[in-house]
């Protein structure tokens, strides 16, 4: 079934995404930066040839004159100690200063990404698989062995670029002899760079093939020493079976990775090799030319080496190989459409309702014209199969989703315990507190004690202070039914400070039923003004409800109180009596 354009889809990149564009997040004044130092960076060595070229040509016109002019030849020597020690000191800070250019870009990256995946108003866009995917991407060049992001590439890029530089001045200097000297060292030296970075290009291709095989070990050798894992591990005695995939994997990335590092090393040689002919000619073209003085084949030595280590030297291209997907997801997040329209709000009058509401999630409609207004303050359950899509319900009604069509009227002040709800690895007292940060110890206290948690939180180790998780010293590891007190307690503490609607799906699944039907009570008991939703397949607590809708079919089927809707014999009823029956059975 196509549901048409239900959601904004992502653009392809316009204008095309551009790498070097990336630079302006790291800031002017460390761009001025980077752009003097390895521009001076690149020319010290053709100025240190010159220089000593000049030297050279001096000490020679005085060994031949017998009175060599020292004022001139001191100033040569300083000049070039100059240059040396500048070089050395400036060749120092390079790598590091690059570093900090691109790590500033990286996490400039990182916070208009993140800043642009909260502004997205509904869940729906954030859960859309593409935006997932391009924001995977994005990460996962940081992830790889490389440890390089689109920071690195654009700095690498940037620095490729002024390479050019160099080799001009470079050639210059070799052109002072044979017009044409220059032009042909430093073609040869650009294609010998060109090849050499396309070898790493190669071998980057070969790395990257082998990261799914590489990540694919490391998940099966976690799963060993896993905490989460462990049991079923022990319990399936699947150690051996791991170990196995784990080292397949591995062993497989490592080898092809060493293979092609090995066949890399190889070209690599005949690069240095086709370096080394190349300027053994110049140097015999220079030696046999007759008319060159000493210091012009010193400065000549010195601008052939000076154009080989400029031409290797850049690794630029390489970077782009890793970053241009990243590169090019960041360009597509970057050209999300705006929600056309913001979520769901309320009119102002408290009404909670839903009309002729149809959702889906891509193609799969779940929803199919639900119609449903809350009365404020009732308590509200709603049942249905697996799968009917009671929490797509409660999101819709939380105003995390858009309705793909129909009207939603809901409460800003919302607030949900969902089934899989989160177990921050932060302290019981915060995890309670994260439901209303501006509440008071006293109000995070009474909603603990209203859901009957405070027993349990102070016979941890540290109390109210331990974290709640086993990854910690003194961490404390609830289990499924603690946590969910946990949960409810953010429930009744969201009340306290003023949530109008409290959604709680499967809040209590891993209670017992005494205490599922306690907790209920006491939600009721605290809840204050707040309009209740309660999802639950347990009917014991369901029937406690004000009123009871069935979820079926992507509609609403039935509607009514627990007395009523037995009374009409539907599905509602047939669900009852069968739980019902089997509590009969095994009582
Ligand atoms: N984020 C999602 N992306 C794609 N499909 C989804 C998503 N969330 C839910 N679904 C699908 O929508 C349907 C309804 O799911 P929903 O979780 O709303 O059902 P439910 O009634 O709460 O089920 P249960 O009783 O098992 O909790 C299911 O078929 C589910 O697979």
């Amino acid at each position: 079934m196509n549901l048409g354009p239900y959601r904004v889809p992502l653009v392809p990149p316009s204008p095309k995404p551009r790498l070097l564009g990336f630079l302006v997040l790291a800031g002017w004044p460390w761009l001025v930066a980077v752009s003097l130092l390895e521009l001076f960076l690149l020319v010290e060595p053709t100025a240190v040839a010159l220089v000593t070229g000049e030297l050279v040509g001096r000490l020679a016109q005085g060994a031949d004159r017998q009175d060599a002019s020292w004022s001139g030849i001191g100033t040569m020597l300083a000049l070039l100690g100059a240059l040396l020690v500048t070089g050395n000191v400036l060749r120092s800070m390079s790598w590091p200063l690059a570093e900090r250019v691109a790590g500033r870009i990286d996490a400039a990256v990182r916070e208009e990404l993140t800043s642009r995946v909260l502004a997205l108003p509904t869940l729906d866009r954030v859960e859309d698989v593409a935006v997932q995917d391009e924001l995977t991407t994005m990460r996962s060049p940081l992830l790889t062995w490389t440890d390089e992001g689109i920071g690195a590439a654009a700095v690498g890029r940037f620095r490729a670029g002024l390479t050019m530089a160099g080799l001009v001045t470079a050639m210059l200097v070799l052109s002072q002899v044979v017009w044409w000297w220059g032009p042909a060292t430093a073609a040869v030296a650009l294609l010998l760079g060109r090849y050499r970075a396309s070898m790493w290009r190669e071998f980057l291709r070969v790395v990257s093939g082998t990261m799914p095989a590489a990540m694919r070990g490391r998940v099966w050798a976690a799963m060993m020493s896993d905490h989460r894992d462990a049991k079923e591990v022990r319990i399936f005695g699947l150690t051996d079976w791991l170990q196995k995939h784990a080292d397949e994997n591995t062993a497989d990335a490592a080898r092809r990775v060493v293979d092609s590092r090995v066949a890399l090393l190889r070209r690599e040689m005949s690069v240095f090799l086709g370096w080394a002919a190349t300027a053994s000619v110049v140097y015999v073209a220079v030696a046999t030319s007759g008319e060159v003085s000493v210091g012009q084949i010193a400065a000549t030595i010195g601008a052939v080496s000076a154009m080989f280590v400029i031409s290797m030297s850049s690794q630029g291209e390489d970077m782009d190989e890793v970053a241009m997907p990243a590169v090019d997801a960041v360009t597509r997040i970057r050209a999300l459409a705006p929600d056309l329209e913001p979520p769901p709000r309320s009119d102002g009058a408290g009404e909670i309702a839903l009309r002729d509401v149809v959702f889906g999630y891509g193609e799969v409609r779940v929803l199919n014209g639900v119609t449903l207004t809350l009365t404020p303050g009732e308590v509200i359950a709603v049942v249905g199969v697996n799968g009917a899509g009671k929490t797509t319900l409660a999101k819709l009604l939380t105003g995390q989703y858009r309705p793909r069509t129909g009207i939603v009227v809901t409460e800003p002040a919302a607030y949900a315990v969902y089934q899989d709800f989160n177990r921050y690895e932060l302290s019981a007292y915060e995890n309670i507190r994260i439901a209303a940060p501006e509440a008071t110890r006293e109000q995070v206290e009474a909603a603990a004690a209203a859901v009957d948690a405070t027993k349990l939180i102070e016979k941890l180790a540290k109390g109210w202070e331990t974290v709640l998780s086993p990854k910690y010293t003194d961490g404390g590891d609830l289990s499924g039914g603690q946590w969910q007190k946990i949960a409810l307690a953010r429930a009744a503490l969201a009340a306290a400070c003023g949530a109008r609607l409290l959604v709680l799906d499967e809040p209590t699944a891993n209670l017992d039923i005494e205490a599922e039907l306690e907790a209920f009570d006491r939600i009721r008991q605290v809840r204050g003004q707040a309009t209740v939703v309660l999802i639950s397949h347990r009917f014991s607590t369901v029937r406690k409800a004000d009123r009871i809708v069935v979820l079926s079919g992507g509609r609403i089927t039935e509607d009514g109180t627990h007395d009523e809707l037995l009374a009409a014999g539907g599905e509602y009823a047939r669900m009852f009596r069968l739980q019902a029956q089997q509590f009969k059975e095994s009582a």
